[in-house]
């Protein structure tokens, strides 16, 4: 039987942790807290993350990370971005030596600007092969009332890719599997940024017409960042590129478009943060991305002005009068 073992009792971690459970994966979850691991464990639920959502009696929870390690084949982790490379480096010495290292993770590092494979080819000196990522339109407030959803399974080892695809497939969630890592992460990290953007214009009362520009454009800056780094094009078409930028974007249940649409709706940077209970991984994130287009001399309008508005107080509406002003150019350049 497969196993794996799932880092992170959050709403996605414990969402994925169940997918894996019900497609036959023996799956153990590693969480901090004892209080949650105790109620996933015993009670089978995560009243923090899920409430009133009954987990698999098959789902184990611990706080142990040898024992949730022990003899998995997938190592599933679902932290915030900006912690990863502190929590593996400790979880380094209990890995199975064949074990392939699952990111979950919708982030790029802060300081370094490296996308959450290759920290984790980093820090646990695997090579890439062994590494998997997992990212689509998969807002956990749908999956756990199991509606239907499809997810994208991102490895340059294809037969590992088929390997986890297997292992989370279900008939109400779909994966497909997909060798280009870079255009599935980047996806993945930069729609989070564009959702703090269409969530901002939101906020300050703006409509459709606004939303969807924001994502179009915002979509042709993840492709131009995508097509620097070597991604394949087809990639942002797909379901982790306009899939979950579009579900992200347009749906109450993200965290970043609801982050944003605070922030337009003229509450400060610090009551939206107390506001927010989750990781909404755009606010950190939007720094990084911004960072790594610079270095590769790839121009993100949106991102700039994203980045201003959470970070440096300017006013939504001043940003919105920047993007508009800029001068005028064909629809498709720079890529
Ligand atoms: N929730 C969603 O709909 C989806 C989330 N994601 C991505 O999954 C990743 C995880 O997000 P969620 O589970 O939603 O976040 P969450 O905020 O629900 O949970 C984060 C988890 O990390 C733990 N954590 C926080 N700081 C930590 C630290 N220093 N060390 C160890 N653990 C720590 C928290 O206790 C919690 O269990 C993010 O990158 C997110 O973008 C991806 C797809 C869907
Ligand atoms: O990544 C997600 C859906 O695919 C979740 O988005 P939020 O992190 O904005 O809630």
């Amino acid at each position: 039987m497969t196993k794996a073992a799932v880092f992170g009792t959050g709403s996605w971690g414990t969402t994925f942790a169940m997918l894996l459970a019900g497609a036959g994966t023996e799956t153990t979850l590693w969480g901090r807290r004892a209080e949650i691991v105790e109620a996933i464990d015993r009670r089978h639920e995560n009243p923090d993350y899920l409430p009133g959502t009954v987990l698999p009696d098959a789902l184990r929870a611990t706080t142990d990370p040898a024992e949730a390690l022990d003899g998995a084949d997938f190592v599933v982790l679902a932290v915030p971005s900006q912690t990863l490379r502190g929590n593996l480096t400790a979880w380094k010495p209990h890995l199975p030596p064949e074990a392939v290292l699952v990111s979950l993770m919708k982030g790029v590092e802060l300081g370094t600007t490296k996308r959450m494979s290759e920290v984790i080819c980093e820090v646990a000196e695997v090579p890439q092969e062994r590494v998997a990522v997992v990212s689509g339109p998969n807002l956990v407030g749908e999956i756990v009332l199991g509606q239907p959803a499809a997810t994208v399974v991102a490895c340059p080892d294809e037969r590992v890719a088929e390997r986890l695809q297997e292992a989370c497939h279900l008939p109400w969630f779909r994966a497909y599997t997909n060798p280009d890592v870079v255009g599935v992460e980047l996806g993945g990290a930069v729609k989070n940024v564009i959702a703090l953007a269409v969530g901002v214009a939101a906020g300050m009362g703006l409509g459709d017409n606004v939303g969807a520009m924001l994502m179009t454009r915002g979509l042709a800056e993840i492709s131009r960042l995508g097509a620097a780094l070597g991604a394949d094009p087809h990639t942002f078409a797909g379901l982790a590129g306009m899939g979950d930028l579009v579900a992200t974007c347009t749906s109450p249940l993200s965290r970043n478009r609801t982050f944003g649409e605070n922030l337009g709706k003229g509450m400060t940077l610090e009551e939206v943060i107390a506001a927010t209970k989750q990781t909404a991984e755009g606010v950190k994130s939007c720094e990084s991305v911004l960072e790594l287009a610079r270095k590769h001399d790839v121009e993100m309008p949106i991102t700039e002005v994203v980045v201003a508005v959470v970070h440096d107080g300017m006013p939504p509406s001043e940003a919105g009068m920047l993007l508009m002003s800029r001068s005028p150019k064909p629809e498709r350049y720079g890529v």
